[in-house]
């Protein structure tokens, strides 16, 4: 039976999006809807219009046999602030507060529909990049790389701290996380990453940067390509092992004694915005 035009539309729509980054043939679709191509590509401009000017990102087509349209997902400037704006009031708790200048996080990373909008701008950010795998370090920065995996299209690849036997065998660097100064060894299944990947790191925290620098030492070991670096929350300005990570928010000032903690936006929002 025949599609109608509006009927095509709310069908294709989700499945583009419900598939970031994935080029799907016009075929497949002219072929679902028993439609013309051109009728199909009237369509997706459609659906690129709405979703482009509402600052949802937009569709890209490749022509050519291997060509397609793909969903590229974005989150435009104000959007983004608004939802990070919102996050740095619920940081600014000082019942967050926890030893060593941390913030209790865990139920924010819990969620779901928080760690989406999270993901979406990092794959805002990142969406140019051609990203082939989110690498993160367990345990808190799991949902956030697994978000912005989504988004992106990729799978995430998780340093494990240690050894553990369900790994199989394993790449194994020694770091010191300079919050605590402690010696850690982050380890990578050398099952978990093709050589050369175009890889993004994502954490949830980052103190003096020891971790960060632990991955990219642990990444280069897999002759692997680090395109960037993002977290959800910097440390107040300190002495940094790591350069140019991105950050969403940032800890302006933090007193354990006055229980006092003053989150702002992230450096992300005194940069470039990473895509026009
Ligand atoms: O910049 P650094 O000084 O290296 O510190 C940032 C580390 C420390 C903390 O991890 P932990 O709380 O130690 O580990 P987990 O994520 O498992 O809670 C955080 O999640 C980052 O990974």
């Amino acid at each position: 039976n025949k599609w109608k035009r509006s009927a095509r539309i709310v069908d294709m729509t989700r499945r583009l999006i419900q598939h970031p980054h994935r080029l799907i043939p016009l075929s497949t679709f002219a072929e679902r809807y028993d439609t013309a191509k051109s009728s199909i590509s009237e369509d997706l401009t459609i659906i690129h219009e709405v979703l482009s000017t509402t600052g949802q990102g937009g569709l890209e087509t490749l022509a050519g046999a291997a060509g397609g349209v793909r969903y590229i997902p974005g989150m435009d400037m104000e959007t983004a602030e608004e939802v990070m704006r919102s996050l740095c009031r619920e940081l600014s708790n000082p019942d967050r507060i926890l030893p060593g200048g941390f913030l209790y996080m865990s139920d924010l990373l819990g969620q779901p529909a928080l760690l989406r909008d999270i993901g979406q701008i990092w794959a805002s950010v990142f969406a140019k990049e051609q990203v082939n795998a989110v690498v993160t370090v367990e345990t808190k920065g799991i949902p956030l790389a697994l978000a912005a995996a989504t988004h992106l299209g990729v799978p995430v690849a998780i340093v494990r701290q240690g050894n553990r036997v369900t790994e199989g065998s394993v790449v194994t660097v020694n770091t010191v996380s300079g919050s605590s100064r402690r010696i850690r060894t982050l380890s990578l299944s050398r099952r978990s990453l093709k050589e050369g990947s175009r890889v993004l790191i994502i954490d949830d925290f980052m103190k003096a940067g020891g971790t960060i620098r632990g991955m990219i030492d642990l990444l280069s070991e897999f002759q692997a390509d680090v395109i960037g670096a993002g977290v959800l929350v910097e440390s107040a300005a300190q002495e940094r092992l790591v350069e140019n990570v991105v950050s969403l928010a940032k800890i302006k000032s933090i007193d354990e004694k006055q229980r006092t903690v003053d989150v702002q936006l992230g450096n992300l929002f005194e940069k470039g915005w990473g895509i026009e």
